[in-house]
């Protein structure tokens, strides 16, 4: 399982004089669920595009495992940090094209040169981790609804098994259930050992899942520390237009009239911390 370092990372866009990141120094430990936040234009993408080798660094080099790269690498080598990397972008259903959900699942193995029986196996495997049915396999991925659209883009990178998963804001457009069924999904990949990378504007999904956070800020790293001491900071978390989740607020207010709560919890824990008390209860 690869650690990530990034050790004064700068990158500037072919087209614009103004770098997008400025000395970006950051280690994502392996095996870590770190949450990437920030403004819009923050360069949250930037960053996870230069883990994942789709852009090079203008300055700086970055390191996935044991492949390390700078502003002199080749296409070759940035290549290599994908072999560690899967990167699921934006409304990733829109890039789907096959005419059935198997070959489109399909593409990436393929292209890394699998045979077909290993190929075949991954798809099985992948689709059966994204919790589709197999029989969706020789159906047209655009006959599925937008939920199962977006599983099937998902099962695509991970029919590759990168140790790496980067998802960017994976949650936009869906609906309350198939959030929280592709929230759970994501934790069991966490789970299974794999690095996450999750690019969100949802404090919630901070709070619930990530170990490290990182806050971006016009194109510089402000932190990267953990969700509780993020959220007990009120001056970062307002430089930063962050909002702290509502039972974090809640747990924060109650906190400071002397009730005995964690700084970081969900909804449902603070509900389950407060309710024996409410009902008169010690606990
Ligand atoms: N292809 C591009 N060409 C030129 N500038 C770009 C390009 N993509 C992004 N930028 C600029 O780089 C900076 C960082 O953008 P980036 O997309 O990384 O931010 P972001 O935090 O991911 O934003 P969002 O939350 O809106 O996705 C912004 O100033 C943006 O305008």
């Amino acid at each position: 399982m690869p650690e990530i370092k990034l050790n004064n990372v700068a990158f500037a866009y072919s087209n614009s004089k103004q770098r997008a990141l400025t000395e970006v120094n950051l280690t994502i430990p392996a095996g870590s669920y770190t949450a990437l936040v920030g403004h819009t234009g923050s360069g949250k993408s930037t960053l996870v595009s230069l883990i994942d080798g789709l852009l090079k660094p203008t300055a700086g080099q970055i390191t996935v495992g044991k492949q390390t790269v700078d502003a002199s690498a080749r296409r070759q080598d940035l290549a290599k940090l994908r072999q560690h990397v899967g990167f699921v972008f934006q409304f990733p259903e829109q890039q789907l094209f096959a005419e059935t959900v198997a070959k489109d699942i399909a593409f990436g193995p393929e292209n890394l040169g699998w045979g077909q029986e290993r190929v075949a196996t991954a798809v099985q495997e992948a689709l059966n981790a994204v919790g589709l049915p197999a029989d969706l396999a020789e159906r047209s991925p655009f006959m599925l609804s937008g939920g199962q659209m977006r599983r099937v883009a998902i099962a695509g990178v991970l029919a590759m098994q990168p140790e790496v998963l980067i998802l960017d804001e994976p949650t936009a457009g869906l609906d309350a259930k198939s959030t929280e069924q592709l929230l759970n999904l994501i934790a069991t990949f966490h789970q299974e050992g794999r690095t996450i990378i999750l690019i969100t504007h949802q404090m919630e999904q901070v709070a619930r899942y990530a170990d490290q956070v990182v806050v971006m800020n016009h194109g510089q790293l402000v932190t990267a520390t953990t969700p509780a001491q993020l959220f007990a900071d009120s001056q970062l978390m307002a430089a930063n237009q962050l909002n702290r989740p509502a039972a974090v607020q809640i747990a924060h207010q109650l906190r400071k009239r002397g009730v005995d709560l964690p700084a970081v919890l969900t909804l449902d824990q603070l509900a389950k911390t407060l309710a024996p008390r409410l009902k008169g209860g010690t606990d």
